[in-house]
């Protein structure tokens, strides 16, 4: 399967290439279409389907996947959420939720302050872009799972989906 992930940051492009077939991913900067940093469920899982839907329009690959990270508040507590998107050419378009979980307080403060959760991560674990290497999940799960397994786990039940589908149609 000739795939595209709409983003650059090593995480998501491994986890994509885990997952497919044949093992190679075509890696695009695509823009996501909302925030840097998305607040809510929906603006996230939006980013993932513009991601999905921008690769399938540069024309290089039949299918694209989107992968968005964002936060969503709850009870005034900030949950990282995840979303990812699959989509091909004739406009097909499949969604899957990842895993989410609580932010400590003192980064729910910066956020609420505007400042974006991959930086804030990195100067909270001490670790250079943690975004592309354990990620938030990696340091508060103390690394039972990390940003990359994670996206597994989306990606897997976007390319089942798009599988399931695809024979349900036949
Ligand atoms: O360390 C982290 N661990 C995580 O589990 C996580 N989930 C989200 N974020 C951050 O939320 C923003 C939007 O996410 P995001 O989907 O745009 O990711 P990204 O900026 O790392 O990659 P990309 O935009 O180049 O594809 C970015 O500031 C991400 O760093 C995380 N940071
Ligand atoms: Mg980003």
């Amino acid at each position: 399967m000739y795939v595209g992930i709409g983003s650059k940051n090593p995480v998501k492009v491994k986890a994509v290439e885990e997952v497919i077939d044949d093992g190679k991913a075509v890696s695009l900067n695509v823009p996501s279409g909302v925030s840097e940093q998305p607040f809510s469920d929906e603006e996230t899982r939006l980013g993932a389907i513009n991601r999905a839907k921008a690769v399938v329009e540069r024309g290089k690959v039949e299918i694209g996947i989107g992968l968005e990270g964002g936060v969503e508040e709850i009870d005034g507590q900030f949950f990282v959420c995840n979303w990812g998107a699959i989509a091909d050419k004739n406009g097909t378009v499949h969604q899957a939720g990842g895993a989410r979980f609580p932010l400590p307080d003192v980064i729910g403060e910066k956020l609420r302050k505007g400042e974006e959760l991959g930086p804030i991560m990195s100067e909270y674990a001490r670790i250079k872009e943690v975004n592309k290497k354990e990620g938030a999940i990696g340091i508060f799960t103390d690394g039972a799972l990390d940003r990359k397994e994670m996206y597994v786990h989306i990606v897997k039940i976007l390319i089942g989906q798009f599988k399931y589908y695809s024979k349900v149609k036949a």
